[in-house]
């Protein structure tokens, strides 16, 4: 039982977090077909590139500024409700213009929905926007020049995510160069689809204070070793991992093993509904599946705090919160 802990998520795309009813009823608002992505409640894939498929067609149905509130608040008050106080959204202003919506209204409307949602409850959100390594280094540049210019304060940092198959970290670069340049914290997927090599890339070329995912690292000790030295967070999203096959099931995890190396770790849900997830339920697997204590909980949910991309202030306010 972990209901009575708080909780902290540095990892979950904000797409990725839509109710399957939710996606089902906008669809039906715009009489979109979405039997191709959804099916009995459940969002349809079946690997990794056909998971980014679905994602990208269920992030279709949200379409307006207000579709963006409404996604947002839900999110934000189921993981109130659980006892979150603090939550990162990966939010992509790039689908936003895609969509002819505009980068601008996809992000006031997130905006809005956090709004409403800390008036509620007083959870307190950030926003991370990412670009998409599928979509390519000039892509994801723009992506890194919005978020660097948009000034807007509860844009605090910047990711690179997608299909980490496609290209080197060291293609990025500039873009995290401008995010760097923009006070923005910094985190890279890597070490997911990818093996060890792709986190000693993000290393290499970035330096990121966290990783998304870095699981994979496991495959490479003295990697590990550099992690921990580094003092580099782990985003670490297991019940994505198990859902991605990614590693064939928990027992062969590496969560457990990756904390007692030194390597500081964090739990999140990364796209709860995509993996039949949530943040309640990973914080219960790290208990009854990885064998966590709540003191050692509470540790990862401090180490969350201490890495999340918020103001001085803000993270003293969190850890009194704790
Ligand atoms: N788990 C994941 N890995 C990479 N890109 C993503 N975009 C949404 N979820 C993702
Ligand atoms: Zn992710």
């Amino acid at each position: 039982m972990t209901s009575h802990l708080k909780k902290v998520e540095l990892h979950c795309h904000l797409e990725g977090a839509a109710p399957p009813a939710l996606t089902e009823a906008q669809a039906r608002k715009y009489g979109i077909d979405i039997s191709g992505a959804l099916r009995d409640g459940a969002y349809v894939w079946h690997d990794f590139a056909s998971f980014l498929e679905c994602y990208d067609t269920v992030s279709e149905v949200y379409k307006t500024e207000e579709d963006y509130a409404l996604l947002t608040e839900t999110y934000l008050d189921e993981l109130a409700a659980i006892n979150t106080i603090y939550s990162e959204l990966i939010v992509s202003p790039d689908h936003g213009r895609r969509i002819g919506l505009g980068a601008d209204a996809y992000i006031a409307g997130v905006c809005e929905g956090i709004r409403r949602a800390k008036e509620k409850s007083g959870i307190e959100a950030r926003l991370i926007v990412t670009g998409e390594r599928h979509f390519g280094p000039e892509s994801v540049i723009g992506a890194a020049e919005y978020a660097a210019k948009a000034g807007n304060p509860l844009i605090t940092g910047f990711n690179l995510a997608g299909e980490e198959r496609m290209g080197r970290v060291a293609d990025y670069i500039r873009a995290f160069d401008i995010a760097r340049d923009a006070g923005l914290g910094l985190t890279i997927h890597a070490g997911e689809v990818c093996g060890a090599f792709s986190v000693a890339d993000a290393l290499d070329a970035v330096r990121p204070a966290r990783i998304g995912h870095g699981v994979r690292a496991i495959e490479d000790l003295d990697l590990v070793k550099r992690l921990a030295d580094l003092g580099t967070v782990l985003e670490v999203c297991p019940g994505s991992n198990i859902a991605l096959r990614v590693f064939p099931d928990f027992a062969s995890h590496p969560l457990r093993r990756l904390k007692e190396a030194g390597v500081q770790v964090t739990i999140s849900s990364d796209d709860p509904p995509f993996f039949h997830t949530s943040l309640e339920r990973e914080y219960a697997l790290a208990a009854e599946v990885f064998g966590f204590g709540d003191a050692e909980i509470d540790a990862m949910t401090r180490t969350a705090i201490e890495a999340a991309f918020v103001d001085g202030e803000t993270r003293k306010a969190l850890l009194a919160r704790l």
